[in-house]
């Protein structure tokens, strides 16, 4: 069997190699004549699967994508032609709340904000929102909720509509699949209207698509001098972002948020999964059998933890604000040899915490909820 996978796709030959011969391709540049031969073809979100990259490929019965997004997959082909279809999803989502998080406590600590004093929108509540709103409600922050589809499938769903949501907030995260066309289209849903709906100060994060949040709309308004704080991890025409928007930014990053190590390889061994039960195999290879050990594996905690030492705590795990260094750098200089691609690839390895056990007499359940591996001792 031929697999042909992204070569960002962490453990994949350690998961599919037993099943046939793994070819490592470029997503970004992959054409249809590199895979004519494939029996499977494994990608990340840069690779856009449709008839044009899937007509030559007469064996393909396999596609999967190791991410949660799908919105670069034309599923309607794959059924056309009968072709299995796997994506990931909630692989990365805790990775993204971690990115959020991140975002939160610097963004706190830059402008002294006082975060249980403020209220968060939530726009998207599914695999990631969901995670979302549990964390910040364990640390005490106010958060409300918007999910229109939701709030159709679950009568007690707390939905705020859109409009109605986004004067009563300080900061909105925006969490929400890419869809183009229908009445939940969420293109553009922060636009220079809606923005107009906003506290002059509210903050916006956007860790989902970068057609979600209008870039130019984000653009003009702080071309006129309007300061709100943004973070932004996605982009409009990826991986050619409009770097005019960089320097009215307080995190800018190259779609990394869901790149903490558990999120890829679980993205990976999910496909794993799909593809075994495809083929109708039992699947032998776990993720616990690939994943490194933590470099920092157990930390002992004191009683009364409370924000700042949470703030602390997950610095040791992951600051945003490396990759925003790394991206400023590499994307504004004047000859780009290293640029958006180049920062995916080489990202530099992060854990998510529950990589690492707390330990201690006492030990909030917070930690928990957060993500921590616990352990009262
Ligand atoms: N920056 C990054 O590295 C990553 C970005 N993502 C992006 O985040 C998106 C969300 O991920 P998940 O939470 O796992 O997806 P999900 O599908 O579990 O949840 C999305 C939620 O958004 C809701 N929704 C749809 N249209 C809406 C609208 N117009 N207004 C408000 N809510 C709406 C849905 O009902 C659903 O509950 C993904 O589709 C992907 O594009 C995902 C992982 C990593
Ligand atoms: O899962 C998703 O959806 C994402 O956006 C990924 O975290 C990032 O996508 P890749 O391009 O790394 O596949």
């Amino acid at each position: 069997m031929k697999i042909y996978a992204d070569e960002n796709m962490p453990y994949v030959k350690d998961f599919f190699a037993d099943l046939g011969d793994v070819t490592l391709v470029n997503g970004r540049t992959l054409t249809a004549d590199q895979i004519i031969d494939a029996d499977v073809l494994l990608v990340r979100s840069v690779t856009k699967v449709n008839e044009q990259l899937l007509a030559q490929s007469p064996r393909l019965k396999f596609v999967g994508t190791a991410t949660i997004g799908t919105d670069h997959i034309d599923q309607h082909y794959l059924q056309q032609r009968g072709i299995g279809f796997s994506s990931a999803p909630g692989c990365n989502a805790q990775s993204v709340v971690e990115y959020v998080l991140s975002s939160f406590f610097v963004l706190a600590e830059k402008y002294q904000w006082d975060l249980r004093q403020k209220t968060v929108g939530v726009v998207g509540v599914g695999n990631i929102g969901r995670v979302l709103v549990s964390a910040l409600q364990a640390l005490s922050i106010k958060v409300l909720c918007c999910d229109p589809q939701r709030a159709a499938a679950e009568p007690d769903f707390p939905h705020i509509p859109f409009e109605e949501l986004l004067p009563q907030l300080d900061i909105v995260s925006f969490h929400v699949p890419l869809v183009k066309t229908g009445p939940d289209a969420t293109v553009d849903l922060l636009n220079t209207q809606s923005l107009k709906l906003l506290k002059a100060e509210c903050a916006v994060i956007n860790a989902c698509r970068g057609e979600v949040t209008n870039n130019n709309a984000l653009l003009n308004e702080a071309q006129s001098g309007h300061k709100r704080a943004l973070v932004l991890d996605v982009w409009a025409n990826e991986p050619e972002p409009d770097v005019r928007l960089i320097p009215f930014t307080d995190i800018a990053t190259a779609h990394i948020a869901g790149h903490s190590i558990e999120g890829k390889a679980r993205g990976t061994e999910m496909l794993y999964q799909a593809l075994c039960l495809q083929l109708g195999f039992t699947p032998e290879k776990t993720l616990a059998q690939v994943l490194p050990a933590a470099q920092v594996s157990e930390v002992k905690i004191n009683s009364n933890f409370g924000l700042l030492d949470v703030q602390n705590l997950t610095r040791l795990l992951y600051d945003v604000r490396r990759d925003d260094t790394l991206f400023r750098f590499y994307m504004m200089q004047q000859q780009k040899k290293q640029g958006f691609d180049w920062l995916r690839k080489s990202y530099p390895p992060r854990r998510e915490y529950s990589s690492v056990r707390l330990t201690g007499q006492e030990v909030p359940e917070f930690l928990t909820t957060l993500g921590f591996n616990t352990q009262i001792n």
